[in-house]
């Protein structure tokens, strides 16, 4: 199981500079561009945990210059409660963000991202049509219409992403060969902690008993995974008994658990070619997701 290290804030890197213009931001790429250098886009929504440092340094490895950008994109949150509820740290993110390697951060306020008039929203059909898509209205519109925005502001070589959000990695591949946006799309592994559980901002919204818990949803489908990977198992009897095992290891419920093709995300009988296990399960108010390979 993928490892983590422990997040510390560095004491030694100099202080990132942040610009909160479109603007500014294009002035700042345009002076890399100009001394010959490669960039690289680390889109977050901030509350930065090593799972974002993962993409940091992926991105300082393949390009000479690496942008973060930190928004919480309202347009992607379904329930006003998460969105009230989810964490802020610019300060203390910026400072890790330098730790890792970056150059600048680009943290807009919400009027520079969607000002007064804005009508436009970005829409992809097909890998989005079920899971997050289903469980969470409009969210995937709000991701797509954002992650847009920001590759044509920045415009870098490669952007980087997380498995861990592995329909929202599908939909963004799907919308950058389907509008030609000139940008590589790079996928970079889950981070996990020690006992398994995928990191995520959302993860320090759960209480001591519920972080007990939460690991299942990993080890589920972990166990799951190498069930189905041997191939002659019934795919839908082995789920219906991870849901179950989800609910025994005391999650309150789960919104599916699916076995599908990893690059379009149909769903499949059987894992017959490259596939993917995706969870969503609830502790509580947090919603959990995850995901691995069947190989
Ligand atoms: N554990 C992780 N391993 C690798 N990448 C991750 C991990 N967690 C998040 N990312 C990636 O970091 C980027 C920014 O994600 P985001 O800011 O939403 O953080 P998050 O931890 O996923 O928050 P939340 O799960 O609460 O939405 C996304 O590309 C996401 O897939
Ligand atoms: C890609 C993203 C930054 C767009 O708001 C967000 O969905 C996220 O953090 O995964
Ligand atoms: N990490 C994906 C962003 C979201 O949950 O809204």
């Amino acid at each position: 199981m993928p490892w983590r290290a422990e997040t510390n804030v560095s004491s030694e890197a100099a202080p990132l500079p942040i610009v909160r213009t479109v603007g500014a931001l294009r002035t700042r790429i345009r002076g890399f561009r100009q001394a010959g250098e490669t960039v690289a886009l680390v889109p977050t929504m901030g509350a930065l945990h090593e799972g974002h440092l993962e993409l940091a340094h992926r991105a300082g490895a393949a390009c000479d210059r690496v942008v973060a950008t930190l928004f919480v994109n309202p347009k992607q949150f379904d329930r006003p409660d998460d969105l009230e509820r989810y964490p802020r740290t610019e300060a203390r993110d910026a400072e890790l963000l330098a730790g890792a390697g970056c150059h600048l951060l680009f943290a807009p306020p919400a009027e520079e991202v969607y000002p007064d008039g804005f009508a436009t929203t970005v829409s992809v059909a097909g890998v989005t049509g079920s899971m997050e898509g289903a469980h969470r209205p409009g969210h995937f519109d709000g991701v797509a219409t954002v992650v847009t925005k920001l590759l044509l502001q920045g415009l870098p070589d490669i952007a980087f992403f997380g498995e861990k959000d592995y329909q929202q990695l599908q939909t963004i591949r799907r919308m950058v060969r389907d509008l030609d946006i000139p940008v590589a799309i790079e996928g970079v592994p889950t981070v996990r902690e020690a006992d398994g559980l995928a990191l995520s901002s959302r993860n320090r919204n759960l209480t001591a008993e519920q972080r007990r818990i939460a690991p299942a949803l990993a080890k589920t489908l972990y166990d799951i995974a190498a069930r189905l990977s041997g191939g002659g198992v019934d795919a839908g009897l082995v789920l219906d008994e991870g849901r179950e095992a989800l609910l025994r290891a005391g999650f309150d419920s789960v919104d599916y658990l699916e076995l599908r093709d990893s690059a379009n995300l149909t769903p499949l009988a059987q894992a017959d070619r490259p596939a993917r296990l995706l969870a969503a399960a609830w502790l509580g108010h947090t919603r959990l997701i995850d995901n691995v390979p069947v190989e």
